[in-house]
């Protein structure tokens, strides 16, 4: 049985290794505004996080991560360049799995610095990745930054763009909405008769919307239709390169071949390919590191370059017991006009005693 002493000491030791590392430890109030910062984090922590009320500062949620405050923080008053560490509880609702926990340590590690991202990149999954190698885990990398690359390229409306970037984080609705801009899809009998206007105008209003809401939204929705389908050979492209799952240089080639007809994500797949140069120079396996383009689509939405996590192989139950990526855009929403390149991680220290004591 693992206790919270046993938890606490194994972050501490994980602490001090990231502050060996030359990272400065900070604290961040467990209690967090939830009005403003919510929306930073995306639907599943959204709708998992546990909010309350104060009459003084609004809507509070416990802490459901470290960085978004340490982001904050650094924002506010960090000098340039800086590394941060932090150990601490984070909460997260568990609505169908009792057997994951709603309350966790995580021990972090964040980078800001301008100076060479890919490096920063390296340096970051270089600590992680000796951090968890005791416990020959199944490492995964992504790059979040070529998927928005290569949506924002797609010879399309604003809006659509707009659409699938905000779908990133939902494959689902992503692909759904990917085969409707295609013309892929069936229309609806029901949405077919409302784009060509036969619903009745007079219908109740029984939900929340104004009239003029559902107006604004049907003309949306009718402008969209008039639109021509996306490029077939550019929806077969983007397919293509959600489907790259392989080791990093085989991924790169996959990719290098993409962007020869998909040139918005040339720029981004350098980046990958500076990034894994920067791994091999920090003695990273990269031959056998396995690349992944749509992993990390159902995490934090900040992540908007890399993205990794460390996985147990045999306790496939269990989620990642390290995870992190890069979130450059996340800086400046919260920068007041500032921003900074940052990537970072966690690690779960509960769940690495619970592996250890089962090998
Ligand atoms: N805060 C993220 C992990 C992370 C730290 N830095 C970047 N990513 C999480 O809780 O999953």
């Amino acid at each position: 049985m693992i206790t919270r002493a046993d938890t606490l000491a194994r972050a501490a030791t994980l602490r001090a290794t990231f502050e060996a590392a030359g990272a400065v430890p900070v604290e961040t109030p467990i209690l967090q505004p939830a009005d403003t910062l919510l929306d930073l984090y995306g639907e599943d922590i959204r709708a998992r996080a546990y909010i309350t009320s104060d009459a003084l500062r609004g809507e509070q949620m416990l802490r459901p991560d470290f960085t978004v405050p340490v982001v904050e923080m650094h924002m506010s008053h960090g000098a340039e360049p800086a590394r941060y560490t932090y150990s601490g509880e984070v909460f997260r609702r568990q609505e169908h799995d009792p057997d994951r926990a709603n309350e966790y340590i995580q021990v972090g590690y964040e980078v800001f610095d301008r100076a060479n991202p890919a490096a920063a990149d390296a340096e970051v999954f270089t600590l992680f990745a000796q951090a968890v190698a005791p416990l020959n885990l199944r490492a995964a990398t992504g790059d979040i930054g070529v998927l928005m690359a290569a949506v924002r390229g797609l010879r399309t409306t604003d809006a659509r763009k707009a659409a699938l970037l905000r779908h990133i984080w939902r494959p689902r609705r992503f692909r759904a909405l990917l085969e409707r801009y295609a013309g892929r899809l069936p229309v609806a009998a029901q949405r077919a008769r409302l784009l060509e206007g036969a619903l009745s105008d007079d219908a109740p209003l029984i939900g929340k919307r104004s009239q003029a809401e559902i107006d604004a939204r049907v003309a949306l929705l009718r402008a969209d239709a008039a639109e021509p389908p996306l490029n077939g050979a550019e929806v077969d492209l983007l397919d293509a390169l959600l489907n790259v799952r392989e080791t990093m240089p085989y991924a790169l080639a996959q990719l290098r071949d993409i962007a020869v007809d998909l040139p918005s994500i040339a720029a981004a797949v350098d980046g990958l390919a500076a990034r894994a140069e920067a791994l091999a120079a920090s003695d990273v396996d990269v031959d056998g590191l396995p690349f992944e383009a749509s992993f990390g689509r159902t995490s934090m939405e900040y992540y908007d370059g890399f993205v990794f996590g460390f996985f147990s192989a045999q306790r496939a139950d269990l989620p990642a017991i390290a995870t992190g990526g890069r979130y450059d855009a996340l800086t400046r929403r919260l920068g007041n006009g500032a921003e900074i390149p940052a990537v970072g991680g966690v690690l779960r220290p509960g769940l690495m005693l619970e592996l250890e004591a089962q090998a």
